[in-house]
């Protein structure tokens, strides 16, 4: 493996209050090298607490094994308004353009939104400290990310804070954004099979169809499993091979726009390969997505990367790097991925 894009983050223990602008410099050169070079970094020492992650796992299995009558009452409302909620096989595809594009062979669970989609008509009372977990949760994606964004706003050459002001929602919960919480799983194949009304055959080839967040960066957590693939800046597709402890930090499309095509937006995918272990095991991943506060305009904060004007790397992703509301964004985004 690159070892580029495997980072140590002790240089930024600790609470934002004690570290100085160069620690964030100091990693953020590292943390931006990697993301422009290789597409995505695997965060370790990073001081974020997984037993929280593990919590969210243990609630997440406890519904998504729960009869489908309790968790519909979790499903998503259809259309864009809201996208916190429950889906369940079928319900949304990442990649609806995909020449195969069937149904996505995976439940998961949207955590939404700001303090209105907080309230616990909006979680299942069936399982105790849902919630809970999802909060606890959220606080360490938190205290992290706002770490990172002070790294990456000081890689692109911008004032420590320019990336977290438009971010406050992470600390004022009273602020509407788009950030989302997920926690997915993908059981054994058979099980889902029986779930959906999916064809026979090659149409069936998805778990996860290749796609970029829509968001500004991706904490993502994975259990050892495997099964993510993940389109280097290269353009070549490589296993996104779990490393224990570790974070998979990726960057989603509000980021390719606001670092001018610096930062691309990491495609990725979770397809169905020919694997005992992989189609066998079930697979449990989350992650923390934070985009910007509520309506925020987002344009580029840094001249547009000369090279990319022409020829983009994103897939899936920005056509330009035009002004985008990120509210209407990621709505946009969302509304082409589900099908209900
Ligand atoms: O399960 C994974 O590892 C990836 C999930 C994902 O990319 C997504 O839901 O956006
Ligand atoms: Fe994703």
């Amino acid at each position: 493996m690159d070892k580029i894009n495997v980072l140590d983050c002790s240089g930024i223990l600790g609470s934002v209050e004690k570290l100085r602008k160069e620690d964030f410099a100091n990693f953020g050169e590292k943390l931006g090298t990697a993301l422009s070079k290789v597409g995505y970094a695997y965060l370790t020492n990073h001081g974020l607490d997984l037993g929280k992650v593990e919590r969210v796992y243990e609630v997440s299995k406890d519904f998504f094994d729960m009869p489908k009558e309790i968790k519909n009452k979790m499903r998503k409302p259809p259309g864009a308004a809201s996208f916190h909620g429950y889906a369940g096989p079928g319900d949304e595809l990442l990649n609806a353009t995909a020449p195969n594009a069937a149904n996505e062979l995976r439940q998961f669970y949207d955590v939404t939104g700001h303090i209105e989609s907080n309230d616990i008509c909006y979680f299942p009372s069936e399982v105790p400290g849902f919630k809970d977990a999802f909060d606890e949760f959220r606080q360490e994606s938190v205290n992290l990310s706002d770490k990172l964004l002070r790294c990456i706003s000081l890689y692109l050459g911008l004032k420590e804070d320019e990336l977290v002001k438009r971010h406050t929602h992470m600390k004022d919960r009273s602020v509407p954004t788009q950030t989302v919480i997920r926690s997915s799983m993908y059981s054994p194949l058979e099980t889902m099979k029986n779930d959906v009304r999916i064809p026979e055959g090659e149409e069936a080839d998805i778990r996860c169809g290749e796609h970029c967040d829509w968001h500004t960066i991706t904490l993502l957590f994975q259990d050892l499993v495997g099964g993510l693939d993940i389109r280097t800046v290269s353009g070549e597709w490589v296993a996104a091979t779990p490393i224990e402890n570790s974070i998979l930090l990726i960057t989603g499309d509000l980021m390719e726009i606001y670092s001018g095509g610096r930062l691309p937006a990491t495609p990725h995918r979770v397809r169905i390969v020919d694997d005992t272990k992989l189609d066998k095991k079930p697979r449990q991943s989350l992650l923390y997505a934070p985009s910007p506060d509520g309506n925020e305009e987002v344009a580029p904060l840094v001249p547009i990367l000369e090279e990319l004007t022409e020829k983009k790397r994103t897939i899936y992703g920005p056509q330009s790097y035009e002004r985008v509301n990120a509210h209407e964004w990621v709505h946009k985004r969302h509304a082409t991925a589900a099908s209900y």
